[in-house]
Parts: structure tokens; C-alpha cells; sequence
């Protein structure tokens, strides 16, 4: 038996970190993608490889353990804590590819969560439907993380634009929205579960400072929701370097991201922001009739994805 599956990077436009404190937040699936094929192993060793990002693993499912043969291990304990909601612990041969830059804002971790139970589900022939895949993805990440909200594995498994309430009500958004974005990400990667974890200690350390600040990102991307129904490019801008402003007061700014963020400004972009937890990782600039000029800036220092918001999420097949 062959199972495959497939998610949907993400890039946040508003909302990163205060999402965590259950303020709205609003955020795209892109055409980057994680892949996941699962067969059964010849062997008594399940075995996780990934060429894509140069890593080789024994697992040891029943223990959530790994032997690493080669490469970086992080992404596997997504993978460990998924197979340990669903597997029954038989040797399989899992293999990862992804598009998608790694620790880079853009979703990476959600992505796999996402394919990886997709494919274990179909493997198993477990019934689910994108509800329970984004609840369980969202349980894996919040394992793995300590803390976690639930928009990137919502993102990921619905796929389209989203704006997430702050009662956690998925809204999608309807508009045909080809916005003429740039992503940007240097070679400096963040770690997610990090930047959360000091956006907390920050917040506890100063909360009458910091909460007003998150409840006014709260407020900022009601504003965005409107703004985009609307087309309202200028506003949508303006938003985004106001929140990129806070995402600053939050501690989660790095020299590189900055330089980003205002060499898009400089080039043109109307609006430019992190996206995603920050502290390395990506930013994302709004920039009609600019978008080469823009991308041409960012690409002197540092690197430029093309992306395009796509309206396909999950997706995933079994070969018996
Ligand atoms: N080259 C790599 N190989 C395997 N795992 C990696 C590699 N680089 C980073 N990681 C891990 O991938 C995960 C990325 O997740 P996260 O920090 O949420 O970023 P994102 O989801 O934005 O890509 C982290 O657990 C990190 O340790
Ligand atoms: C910072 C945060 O809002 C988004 C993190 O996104 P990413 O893992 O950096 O792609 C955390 C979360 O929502 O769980
Ligand atoms: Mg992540």
C-alpha cells in the first residue's frame, strides 16, 4: 500500500503572535508545498527520509524516538508526535519532500503536520474530514511547541485566504485576492516554539504595556478584513506596517528582517511586514506595479520566494 499526501505552506498578512492570545488574524495558503508518501517497510526499521531536506532517520515510533543518520532533526518531531496520534507502530518507509523554506515564517511545521496525518489517515484508511485534520494537525503543533494557535494548521488544511475570529470561527475569504505581493526570507532561520515563548515572557514581564499592544493588533486586523473585502490596497499597506511596528515592540525583529522590510518600502512596496513568528524567516510586501523593482531590492541581500495565494489545501490518495 502507497499513501500520499500533500499541504499547503502559508503566509501570514495580519495577526502573527496575538493570534496566540486569541485575537483574529488573517492568513493565505501559497503554491509551496510538503509531501508525504507512506508504504510499508521490507524491513522490521520504519525509516523517515527526505532528499528535499537532506536528512535520514530511524524512528522509533512506540518511544517517539530517532536514530538521525543524517541531516537537521527538528521537523521530525512534528512527524514523531503525528505518527504517535495514529500509527499502530508497523514499519513503514516515510518519505518528505517540501518546497517550502524551513523555520522561514511561511508554515513549514504545519505543512508537514498536516500531510503527515493526512497520509497516515489514508494509510490506515481512517475516515476524517478537514475539521478533525486541522484539530489534530493543531494538537501535534501545540505538542511540539508548547504553545501554539490554531491558524497555520487551519491554513494549511482549507487552503484559500482565512480570516480566523477571535472565537476561533473560520471565515474564507471570497474575493479573488492576486494581490501583488513579495516574500522575502534570509538565510537565518527562527524557531517558532522560541519566539512564542519570549513573546510570553515579555508579556508577563510588562503586561500593561504589551497587552494593549496585542489587543490593538486584534483591532488592526478587523481593520485588514475590510480593507481586503474592500481592495482597499492603500489601507491594506498602511496596516501592515503598523503591524509590523508591533510585531517590533514584540521582540520578534531581527537586523535582517528589517532590512527587508524597508528595502521593500524603498523599492516601492506600499506596505511591508514579518510574516510568520519572526526572529529570522520571512517578511511579506504589498507592491502594485512594483513587485519586480521589489523583489530585485530584497534579492541584493537576501533571498525572494514567488509565491501566489491558492485556494487548495490538503490533499491526499491511497494506492492499494
Ligand atoms: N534543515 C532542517 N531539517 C530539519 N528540520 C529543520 C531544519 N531547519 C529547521 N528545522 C526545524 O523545522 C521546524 C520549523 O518549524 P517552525 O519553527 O514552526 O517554522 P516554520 O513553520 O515557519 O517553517 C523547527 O522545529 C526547526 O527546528
Ligand atoms: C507566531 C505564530 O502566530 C505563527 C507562527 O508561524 P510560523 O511557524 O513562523 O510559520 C504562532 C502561532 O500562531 O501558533
Ligand atoms: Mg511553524
Amino acid at each position: 500500500m502507497r499513501a500520499l499526501a500533500s499541504a499547503p505552506a502559508k503566509t501570514i498578512l495580519f495577526g502573527e503572535h496575538s493570534v496566540v492570545y486569541d485575537e483574529p488574524a488573517i492568513a493565505g495558503a501559497v503554491n509551496k508545498r510538503a509531501y508525504v508518501e507512506i508504504t510499508e517497510s521490507k524491513t522490521d526499521k520504519s525509516i523517515l527520509k527526505s532528499h528535499d531536506l537532506n536528512f535520514e532517520a530511524e524512528l522509533d515510533t512506540k518511544h517517539k524516538k530517532y536514530n538521525l543518520k543524517r541531516g537537521k532533526p527538528g521537523i521530525i518531531r512534528y512527524i514523531l508526535e503525528a505518527l504517535n496520534k495514529v500509527h499502530d507502530h508497523s514499519p513503514i518507509v516515510m518519505k518528505l519532500s517540501s518546497n517550502i523554506p524551513i523555520g522561514s515564517g511561511l508554515g513549514s511545521s504545519a505543512a508537514v503536520t498536516v500531510a503527515t496525518l493526512a497520509a497516515l489517515y489514508r494509510f490506515h484508511n481512517i475516515r476524517f474530514n478537514k475539521k478533525s485534520l486541522a484539530h489534530d494537525a493543531h494538537m501535534v503543533e501545540q505538542a511540539v511547541q508548547g504553545i501554539a494557535s490554531p491558524l497555520d494548521t487551519l491554513v494549511s488544511t482549507y487552503g484559500g485566504l482565512v480570516y480566523l475570529s477571535r472565537n476561533k470561527k473560520v471565515e474564507h475569504f471570497k474575493v479573488n485576492f492576486n494581490a501583488p505581493f513579495v516574500v522575502g526570507y534570509t538565510n537565518k532561520h527562527g524557531n517558532t516554539g522560541k519566539m512564542v515563548k519570549d513573546v510570553r515572557l515579555l508579556k508577563n514581564r510588562n503586561p500593561k504595556i504589551i497587552n494593549p499592544v496585542i489587543s490593538a493588533m486584534g483591532q488592526l486586523t478587523n481593520y485588514a478584513k475590510q480593507a481586503i473585502l474592500k481592495r482597499d490596497f492603500n489601507k491594506i499597506g498602511e496596516l501592515m506596517n503598523i503591524n509590523h511596528g508591533f510585531l517590533d515592540v514584540l521582540g520578534v525583529n531581527t537586523m535582517e528582517l528589517s532590512r527587508m522590510v524597508y528595502t521593500a518600502r524603498e523599492y516601492g512596496a506600499i506596505g511591508s511586514k514579518i510574516t510568520g513568528a519572526g526572529g529570522g524567516g520571512s517578511i511579506i510586501a504589498l507592491c502594485p506595479n512594483r513587485v519586480d523593482e521589489v523583489a530585485r531590492g530584497i534579492a541584493a541581500e537576501d533571498n525572494v520566494l514567488k509565491i501566489r495565494f491558492t485556494r487548495k489545501g490538503v490533499s491526499s490518495r491511497v494506492y492499494k
